[in-house]
């Protein structure tokens, strides 16, 4: 199997089948995710692929425990779906925060957090690159999820680095706002492939995006999410991976 046909834009049946596999060899999300997640593909339909997908999750929570990951940074929260999955991965003594500019998805989040119990996930309301800014962790975070406006990653990259300064700089550890050796995960940093071609003939989703812009991404999106893939690609900070699953998830790890 060439490399191109792995699951992320697979159509054909043995992608979907390996996909369904690993799904079920992978650790078990808890009830309350599935269940959410379901209702909200049921009850927005044109919206729901907004949130990431079960199968990243599994992914997620998995990494974050790897890295023992106790404070998570969300940047785009929707209706509360991601938030809970790192809520889920950090336990009950982590925190997670999100940074939200739509007051009624963030009415919604905090509905369905109330209601699952859930206490380790607060919101911010307003424009992510006014509030980054105003962040004042009592520790750093240990990742940093990147999942609001695409055609700012680039600035959010730039206000993390900022607010972050290698120790060089001094011991200043407490006013990091992502620990050394923390992660800025950054989703969607493929969209659709249209990073890596635009070529007709090369990419079934060009035919779409052509069709549907506003479901999908502008080209600004697609302009910025490449310039983020090669800023973080040359930041000698930063050792990055870019898991072509999904959308692209684009793992970055600050290394001072
Ligand atoms: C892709 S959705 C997030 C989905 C969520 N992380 C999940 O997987 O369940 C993007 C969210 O970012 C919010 N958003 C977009 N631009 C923003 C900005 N500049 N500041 C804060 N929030 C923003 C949108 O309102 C939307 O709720």
């Amino acid at each position: 199997m060439k490399s191109s046909e792995t699951v992320l834009y697979a159509t054909d049946i043995l992608g979907q089948r390996v996909t369904e596999y690993s799904e079920a060899k992978s650790l078990e999300l808890p009830q309350h995710l599935t269940d959410y997640h379901a209702e909200i593909v049921r009850a927005q339909p044109t919206t729901s692929d907004y949130m990431i997908s079960t199968f990243q999750s599994q992914a997620l929570v998995w990494l974050a425990r790897l890295m023992g990951a106790k404070r998570v940074l969300e940047i785009g929260v929707f209706l509360g779906y991601s938030g809970m999955v790192w809520s889920h991965a950090v336990g009950p003594d982590g925190l997670v925060t999100g940074i939200e500019f739509n007051p009624s998805y963030a009415d919604k989040a905090h509905t369905a957090f109330a209601e699952r119990g859930i206490q380790n996930c607060e919101i911010i309301l307003g424009p992510a690159l006014e509030q980054i800014p105003l962040l004042a962790p009592a520790q750093p975070y240990d990742i940093i999820f990147l999942d609001a406006k695409k055609s700012e990653y680039p600035s959010y990259l730039s206000a993390i680095l900022s607010r972050s300064p290698p120790s060089s700089a001094g011991p200043n550890e407490q006013a990091r706002l992502l620990r050394k050796g923390g992660l800025v995960v950054a989703d969607n940093a493929l969209r659709r492939g249209l990073v890596a071609t635009d070529k007709p003939g090369e990419n079934p989703w060009l035919d779409l995006e052509a069709r549907n812009r506003s479901a999908y991404a502008s080209d600004e999106d697609v302009d910025r999410l490449a310039e983020y893939n090669e800023l973080v690609r040359g930041c000698a900070r930063l050792e990055v991976f870019v898991c072509p699953l999904w959308d692209g998830v684009s793992l970055a790890r600050l290394v001072d």
